[in-house]
């Protein structure tokens, strides 16, 4: 049984913020104890503070609740603080909740990079958790610790790519091409005079986050447990663009084995249907039924029809087949502010209560 835990959401009016309010308003393990955005925000009721763009309402136990500038001593009675924040004040903010010792799921991008924070996809690499104990040294922290979350459209690759690197051994080249919702854009995003009846074929530092956060997800911890391996041998490239769809990113992606011959497409389907990971066998809360659901047919995976699988915590992956250049292609979704955004971090969480780290 698990003691109920007291959570702070940094963010908590933008689009990832109020998905991180749906999904903690009802919570097993958890309890919503803080808000915070910014100044703008900061003294209102909730309710009166956010432009609410979920199709559920807001939790009852969460509208009147009076949101609070983003300094640690308004979040210290807090034993989580989850990170919906604008990476244009995220870096600082995080960094002085971190240093007051608390414990940070961050969903921008200032922190992925950092040598000790794990950038973290809860089906994919929970092992980076090991790092913890060098990290609080690093930082000088007695309980305190920052985990990051993937890019979204990253988030969605690794999980396949994961499966079949356990089985097939490391990837040479990897290939993808992303049509992204118009929620990754936060709120008020996108123009509509750009997006309707349009595809946009360019999002600002996208495609090197992908190249990037691949290597760090799928290299390993080095043996000393004080820093992560980044992969050597996996060349990575990206184009991403955005479509006028509201939710749930989907790729394309292609890629060729180190070690030849490649597998069978049926060999493929079986190792991603087969896949499983620690947030299952943790028994997570929000942990999907199966980390990947694998569709066959034609023309599947679409965003609307599939994005709300398993909770929106899993990846729907089909249309795996031989590629005439690389060896295998397939498509792919992911819901981007679920598993992409909030639920990875509500899922980080959950892991690292039942590691005993909080
Ligand atoms: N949308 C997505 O699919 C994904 C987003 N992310 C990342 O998550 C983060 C949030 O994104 P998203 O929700 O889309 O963004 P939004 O623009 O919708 O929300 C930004 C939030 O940051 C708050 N904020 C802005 N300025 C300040 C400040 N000076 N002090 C304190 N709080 C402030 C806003 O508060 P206020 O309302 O008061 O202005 C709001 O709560 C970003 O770092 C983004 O890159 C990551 C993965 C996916
Ligand atoms: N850029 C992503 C969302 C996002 O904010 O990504 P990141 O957390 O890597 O900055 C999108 O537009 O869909």
């Amino acid at each position: 049984m698990v003691s109920t835990k007291k959570v702070g959401i940094l963010g908590a009016t933008g689009t990832v913020g109020q998905r991180f309010i749906l999904l903690l308003a009802n919570h097993p393990y958890f309890t919503i104890h803080a808000l915070g955005a910014s100044p703008r925000s900061a003294g209102k009721p909730y309710k009166n503070a956010t432009k609410w763009k979920q199709s559920q309402p807001i939790p009852s136990n969460v509208d009147q609740l009076v949101v609070k500038p983003c300094v640690a001593s308004e979040f210290k009675d807090c034993d989580i603080v989850f990170s919906g924040l604008d990476a244009d004040v995220a870096g600082d903010i995080e960094m002085e909740f971190l240093k007051a010792d608390l414990v940070v799921f961050s969903n921008a991008k200032n922190y992925r990079r950092d040598p000790v924070v794990p950038l973290m996809v809860p089906t994919v690499n929970a092992q980076h958790y090991d790092i913890i104990p060098h990290q609080r040294k690093h930082y000088g922290l007695q309980k305190g610790f920052m985990i990051t979350n993937a890019n979204c459209s990253t988030t969605g690759l690794v999980v396949p790519l994961k499966a079949l690197q356990d089985a097939f051994g490391p990837m040479s080249h990897i290939l993808v091409h992303t049509q992204q919702a118009i929620s990754g854009a936060g709120y008020p995003g996108v123009p509509s005079l750009d997006i309707l009846d349009n595809v946009v074929p360019y999002i600002g530092g996208e495609e090197e986050k992908m190249e990037y956060e691949v290597s760090k997800i799928l290299g390993g911890l080095n043996q000393d447990l004080q820093g992560f391996a980044l992969l050597e041998q996996t060349v990575v490239s990206a184009t991403c663009t955005r479509v006028p769809v509201l939710d749930g990113h989907l790729e394309s992606v292609s890629i060729k084995f180190a070690n030849g011959p490649p597998p069978s497409v049926d060999a493929i389907y079986d190792v991603l249907e087969r896949y499983t990971s620690d947030a299952q066998a943790l028994q997570c809360p929000l942990a999907p039924e199966s980390p990947i659901i694998v569709t066959k047919e034609a023309d599947r995976p679409q965003p609307r029809l599939d994005r709300e699988l398993h909770r929106g915590q899993a990846v729907t992956v089909g249309r795996v087949r031989p590629c005439p250049v690389l060896d295998i292609k397939f498509t792919l979704l992911v819901h981007n502010t679920i598993l992409g955004a909030a639920g990875s971090s509500v899922l980080n969480a959950e892991i690292a209560v039942a590691k005993g780290l909080i």
